[in-house]
C-alpha cells in the first residue's frame, strides 16, 4: 500500500477496487481512543479540513476510526471515487453519517434513504419535475427574487451610503421562498414577513452537530428525546416542518388546477401509476420534506460564500461587475436563459465558490461487504493542490480559464453535486437561481469585509459559517 501514498499523495496508480479494501489494507492515523477513535483527536471541529491533513500524509486511501473503532475508509483517490460513485453506485448501500438527523428532516420515505430499484424507481417518477425546459420556464421566480433581495437591502440601508448588513439573515429566506414557488407554488413570503419554517431550519442548521454527536446518535437515538433545551427547540423545529409539509400536500391535492411547479407535477405523474405502483402518502410527504430542505439551504450557502469571497477580493468584484453591465446596460432588462448563460466570469465565480465551500464535504457513505463505511471526502478532494493548483486555499475564479487545470478536472474531482446515478436532482435549478441572483445584486451594491469580523467556517456536513457572515453594502447606482 506504501508504495502509492509515498510519491504522489491523493493519486492511486494501481488498479484498486473499492471491493478489494479491507480494513486492514489500507494506511491511516495510529491507533487511537478505544471508545472514540479518532473522532475527538482529528474530528473535533472541522471534518473537512482534517480529511486534507490526512490525505496530505496517507494519500487517496485513509482508514480511520470513529465511535466504538468503528471502521471508515475515506477516499478521494480518483479512480476508486469514480467506481463507487460513477460505474458501480448500486453496489454501494447509501449511508449517511447523520443519518438520524436526516431522518427527521426529510423522512424515511423518500429518495435518501432508498437503494437500488427502489431508488430507481423514484429518480424516475420525479426527474420530470427537474427537467430543464421546466427549469427554464421559472426563470422570472429566479429573476424575481434577485429583486426582493435587493429592495430587502435597500431598505436597510435606507438613506445611508453604506450599512453593514448580516447577509446570512435574508439569504436562506430568500432561497425558501424560491423552493416555495418553484417546488409547491406556494409563497412564504418569508422575506417581508416572520416565517415560522425559516425559523425552524435555522435554528436546525446553525448548531452544527460533530461527528461524534451523530455517531452517538445513530448508536442510542433516546439521546435526541432527553428534554434538553437543545433537544426541545429541534422537535419544535421539526414539528413545524412537519406541519408545513403536510399542509402543502393538502393544498396541491385539492387544487382545482394543477399548476407546473415540481409538487403539482408529482402528483399529476403519481395519480397516472397503478396503485401498488404509486407513492404512499408518507412517500410524497419525504419527497417534499426532500425538496425544502435541499431546495433551499444549499443554494443559500452558495450565494453567501459566493459574496462572501466576492467582498474579500474587491479585484474579482468589479471584474464581475464590469461583465455584468457590460452585457445588460440597462437595469430594467429581463434576460434570457440564453443571455444569463453566455455570462463566462459569472459562471467561473459559480465554479469557484462550489469548487472552495463544498456543501458536503462528507458526501457519502457505502457499506463495503464487510461492513466498513466509505466517505467521500469532498471539501478534501476540492483542496487538492495537484488537480487544483498551489493557490488551492484562494477563491480564484479565472482557474476555471486554465488550460491546465482544466484538463485535471472530471466529474470525479469535482463534486459539488456528488456524482453518477444519485447526483443532485436540483443541480439546473441552483445554478440558474445563482445566475440570476448574483448579477442583480453585483450591479445594485458593494460589498466589503468588516474588518476584525469573524467566524467559524464549519465544514461538518454543509460549510456554513457560524454565527453567520456580516459584510458593509453600499448602494451603486449603474
Ligand atoms: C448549490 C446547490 C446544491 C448543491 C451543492 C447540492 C448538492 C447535492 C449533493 C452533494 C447531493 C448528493 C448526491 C449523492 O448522494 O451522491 C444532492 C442530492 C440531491 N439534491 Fe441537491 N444540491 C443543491 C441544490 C439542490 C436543489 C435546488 C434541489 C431541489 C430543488 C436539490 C435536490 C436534490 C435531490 C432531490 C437529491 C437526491 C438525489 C438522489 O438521491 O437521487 N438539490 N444534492
Amino acid at each position: 500500500m506504501q508504495d502509492f501514498v509515498d510519491e504522489h499523495p491523493g493519486v492511486c496508480r494501481k488498479p484498486y477496487s473499492p471491493f478489494s479494501l479491507t480494513e486492514n489494507s489500507v494506511l491511516g492515523p495510529p491507533g487511537n481512543n478505544f471508545i472514540f477513535g479518532h473522532l475527538i483527536s482529528l474530528f473535533k471541529d472541522k471534518q473537512g479540513e482534517a480529511f486534507i491533513h490526512l490525505a496530505k500524509q496517507y494519500g487517496g486511501i485513509i482508514r480511520f476510526h470513529a465511535l466504538l473503532n468503528k471502521p471508515y475508509i475515506s477516499i478521494s483517490d480518483p479512480k476508486l471515487v469514480q467506481q463507487v460513485l460513477i460505474n458501480r453506485s448500486y453496489e454501494f448501500p447509501k449511508y449517511f453519517i447523520s443519518k438520524s438527523m436526516i431522518k427527521d428532516l426529510v423522512g424515511e420515505d423518500g429518495i435518501s434513504f432508498s437503494q437500488g430499484d427502489a431508488h430507481k424507481r423514484l429518480r424516475k417518477l420525479i426527474s420530470p419535475s427537474f427537467a430543464f425546459a421546466n427549469i427554464k420556464e421559472v426563470l422570472p421566480i429566479f429573476i424575481q427574487a434577485g429583486h426582493k433581495l435587493k429592495d430587502a437591502w435597500l431598505k436597510q440601508i435606507g438613506n445611508k451610503k453604506e450599512e453593514r448588513i448580516t447577509i446570512t439573515a435574508l439569504i436562506p429566506k430568500i432561497t425558501l421562498d424560491v423552493i416555495g414557488l418553484v417546488g409547491f407554488n406556494y409563497e412564504f413570503n418569508s422575506i417581508t414577513s416572520d416565517s415560522e419554517l425559516a425559523r425552524a431550519y435555522h435554528s436546525i442548521t446553525n448548531k452544527r452537530p460533530s461527528f461524534l454527536y451523530m455517531e452517538l446518535l445513530n448508536i442510542f437515538p433516546f439521546i435526541k428525546k432527553i428534554p434538553t433545551s437543545y433537544n426541545n427547540q429541534y422537535w419544535n423545529s421539526i414539528k413545524t416542518i412537519d406541519n408545513v409539509t403536510e399542509k402543502l400536500i393538502a393544498e396541491q391535492k385539492n387544487a382545482t388546477v394543477r399548476g407546473k411547479d415540481f409538487l403539482s407535477l408529482l402528483i399529476k405523474i403519481n395519480e397516472n401509476l397503478s396503485i401498488n405502483e404509486q407513492l404512499t402518502h408518507k412517500g410524497l410527504r419525504s419527497m417534499v420534506m426532500t425538496l425544502l430542505f435541499a431546495g433551499h439551504e444549499t443554494t443559500s450557502s452558495l450565494l453567501t460564500w459566493a459574496l462572501y469571497y466576492l467582498a474579500k477580493i474587491p479585484d474579482i468584484q468589479d471584474h464581475l461587475r464590469k461583465e455584468v453591465l457590460d452585457k445588460f446596460p440597462d437595469r430594467n432588462y429581463f434576460p434570457t436563459f440564453e443571455e444569463i448563460d453566455h455570462l463566462k466570469y459569472l459562471e467561473c465565480v459559480f465554479k469557484e465558490s462550489l469548487r472552495i465551500s463544498p456543501p458536503d464535504e462528507i458526501m457519502n457513505g457505502y457499506v463495503t461487504p464487510k461492513g466498513t463505511q466509505f466517505i467521500i471526502p469532498i471539501y478534501a478532494i476540492h483542496h487538492d493542490p495537484l488537480i487544483w493548483g498551489d493557490d488551492v486555499e484562494s477563491f480564484n475564479p479565472s482557474r476555471w480559464l486554465d488550460p491546465e487545470i482544466k484538463s485535471k478536472i472530471s466529474n470525479n474531482n469535482f463534486l459539488p453535486f456528488g456524482a453518477g446515478v444519485r447526483n443532485c436532482l436540483g443541480m439546473k435549478m441552483a445554478q440558474l437561481e445563482f445566475k440570476c441572483v448574483i448579477p442583480i445584486i453585483i450591479r445594485n451594491f458593494e460589498f466589503r469585509l468588516v474588518e476584525g469580523f469573524t467566524f467559524k467556517k464549519s465544514t461538518n456536513g454543509l460549510c456554513k459559517p457560524i454565527p453567520g457572515i456580516d459584510l458593509f453594502v453600499s448602494k451603486v447606482d449603474y
